[in-house]
């Protein structure tokens, strides 16, 4: 079932198309990765779902609610860590969580479990002026779970973290998703994407250029193959196409899914030595850089 619904939306800032009829579904449970350089539309693309700005043309769904037609309904079910979030500095991370909390018709008893869940427990009655750029990513991050949301939106949300800390945002990221949010996940990082991310949609100067599983979107895998003495082409079409390489001597198969067993009991069994017989994994760099071009 859809979750997130973005249908031909169009958003013109003073004559400039900063989304140009942008087009995509994530369905309920997903985290999807949204890819794009700097000044792509992601977070243009994430405020008119969240209807904090009002598109030029088209429509969000979220959970089939129109945004545009219900504004505070939608609010209730999203999270959102924005790219650029505020904290009162004088105030302590809980008290912070517990303002915010308050914006919400039914506010949560879960500011101490959110704290622990990010890993603040012990900073809880520290006041947010004094925390570190990473402590504060960790605490948007507990006030973007303040509802309970369905769906969270997430901008950039490893800025700022040590790999200790994106590594515990992931498992927080994926423990969540286990217990059914589905997140939208925007970055220009592509090894986070293709770490926590199902499904990615690329998004290049306010367009979509690609959407797709990680595995459909960077090709087929391909296994590379020398023997010895060298085989007979014929064997290996089996598998899939077969280009064979001169300058390496190698074969290079263009297969579905990783196949090397049955490739190699095909060559034994035909009397071949396997001298290489690898797996080129596919690459989401490769993709991106041809849709992004840049
Ligand atoms: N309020 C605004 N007024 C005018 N132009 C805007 C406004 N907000 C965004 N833009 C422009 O729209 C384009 C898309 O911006 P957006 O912030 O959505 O990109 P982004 O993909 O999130 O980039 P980044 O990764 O740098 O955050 C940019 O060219 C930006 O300058």
């Amino acid at each position: 079932m859809a979750q997130i619904e973005v249908e031909n939306l169009t958003k013109v800032f003073n004559g400039f198309r900063a989304l140009d009829g942008i087009s995509l579904v994530v369905e309920r449970g997903e985290i999807f990765g949204f890819l794009g350089p700097n000044g792509a539309g992601k977070t243009t693309t994430i405020n008119c779902c969240l209807g904090l700005i009002k598109p030029t043309s088209g429509s969000v769904r979220i959970a089939g609610m129109d945004v545009e037609e219900k504004p505070v309904e939608v609010k209730e079910i999203c999270g959102y860590l924005p790219e650029n979030y505020g904290f009162y500095p004088n105030l302590t991370a809980r008290q912070n969580l517990l303002y915010f909390s308050e914006f919400y018709a039914n506010p949560k008893d879960n500011v101490d479990e959110l704290l622990a869940l990010v890993g603040l427990q012990d900073s809880a009655d520290k006041k947010v002026g004094e925390f570190s750029r990473g402590m504060k990513q960790r605490l948007a991050l507990a006030q973007a779970l303040i509802n309970d949301p369905e769906v969270v939106f997430l901008d950039e949300p490893t800025n700022g973290l040590d790999p200790q800390g994106i590594a515990d945002f992931r498992k927080i990221i994926r423990e969540l998703n286990q217990k059914g949010k589905t997140f939208f996940f925007s970055s220009h990082i592509l090894s986070e994407v293709r770490e926590v991310c199902s499904v990615v949609g690329i998004i290049n100067r306010g367009r979509i250029v690609k959407v797709g599983k990680i595995s459909e979107l960077s090709g087929s895998m391909e296994v590379v193959v020398q023997t010895e003495p060298r085989a007979d082409e014929s064997l290996l079409r089996e598998f899939g196409e077969v280009e064979y390489d001169e300058s390496r001597d190698v074969y290079v198969i263009k297969v579905e899914s990783d196949c090397r067993v049955e490739i190699s009991r095909t060559l034994f069994e035909h009397g071949f030595v396997v001298k290489e017989l690898s797996l080129r994994e596919p690459s989401l760099e490769k993709i991106y850089l041809s849709m992004v071009g840049e």
